[in-house]
């Protein structure tokens, strides 16, 4: 069957590959595991919580109307929780939308948002419908989201899918084309310009990526082999992201301890800045993940 619904989850699987298969938690519309050819691709910690307790650590957690934690307290996000509160709410399973390539929809409202949580965004006067849409082909996944401002007044938001990726080794791990791009780097609390021909790791790191060029691809590779392409679309910013030993042993529901060896997060979203939008009006964007291929070294000179 390509599409299996229990009680919490959705499971797509490729009809023309029972190996390939995504996982869908309907807690954050969290997508928990993305099996290609029965290899895991995502990291998913052994101490996550998937009953609905707390945000999934691991997957592809949601961020939505802020990243992080908003520090200007006179901004309507101010009150929130750090990345906002979709990847804790539970999603509407809508249905598949096409049986090749398998495509499902969840959908997301303020009515199914805790409303203590909900208050916390301009008292709660915002009104939206989210549409999440999860498209598992041979050898890629897509996830795609769609904002509607069904109120009558506009707002402003920040977006991000924060994929933890599988890796062998995090020392071993280079992401390439981030080149010359303007970050932010939230350790040392500066903006610069990125001077690696190529990102590696060996301590903690967590950069913010800024207004680069849609057609980047980023490419996670491993001894000269591409594990993983991501392509964004409608999503300016990439959030790159490895706890490493200290904040890994800070992080609860962080297991195993080791576990920052295997996983590093790279997150296409619209975080530097927000999207405005306007009553009535809709945005879009989304991630592409693939798998292999060739190294693909791109500049800012063409
Ligand atoms: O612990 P959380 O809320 O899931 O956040 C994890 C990390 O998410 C990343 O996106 C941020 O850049 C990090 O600063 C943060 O630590």
């Amino acid at each position: 069957m390509p599409v299996e619904e229990t009680d919490t989850q959705v499971i797509v699987t490729l009809p023309s590959d029972p190996t390939t298969k995504v996982t869908i938690l309907k807690y954050g519309g969290t997508v928990i595991s993305w099996l290609n050819k029965g290899n895991e691709q995502l990291w998913v910690s052994e101490g996550a919580f998937l009953d609905g307790s707390k945000p999934v650590r691991g997957g592809i957690p949601l961020v939505f109307p802020i990243f992080g934690k908003q520090k200007d307290e006179s901004h309507p996000t101010y009150p929130l929780p750090q990345h906002g509160f979709v990847r804790n709410s539970t999603w509407e399973f809508l249905g598949q939308t096409t049986a090749n390539p398998p495509t499902v929809q969840f959908g997301l409202g303020p009515e199914q948002i805790n409303s203590d949580l909900l208050k916390l965004w301009d008292n709660g006067s915002n009104d939206f419908t989210l549409i999440l849409t999860v498209k598992l082909e041979a050898e890629k996944l897509t996830t795609e989201i769609e904002v509607e401002n069904t109120g009558s007044k506009k707002f402003e938001f920040n977006w991000l899918f924060h994929t933890y990726f599988k890796i062998p080794d995090i020392t071993d791990t280079l992401i390439n084309n981030l080149i010359d791009q303007k970050c932010y780097d939230q350790l040392l609390k500066e903006h610069y310009t990125e001077k690696s021909p190529i990102i590696s790791f060996h301590e903690e790191f967590d950069r913010i990526y800024q207004s680069i060029p849609l057609d980047k691809i980023f490419q996670i590779i491993e001894f000269g082999k591409v594990l993983i392409n991501v392509r964004r679309l409608n999503l300016p910013d990439a959030v790159v992201w490895n706890p490493w030993i200290k904040k890994s042993e800070a992080t609860a529901d962080f297991f195993p301890k080791t576990g920052y060896l295997n996983m590093v997060c790279v997150e296409p979203g619209n975080v530097s800045s927000f999207i405005n939008l306007n009553a009535g009006e809709k945005w879009k964007g989304g991630q592409e993940l693939s798998i292999g291929g060739e190294i693909k070294v791109q500049t800012n000179i063409y």
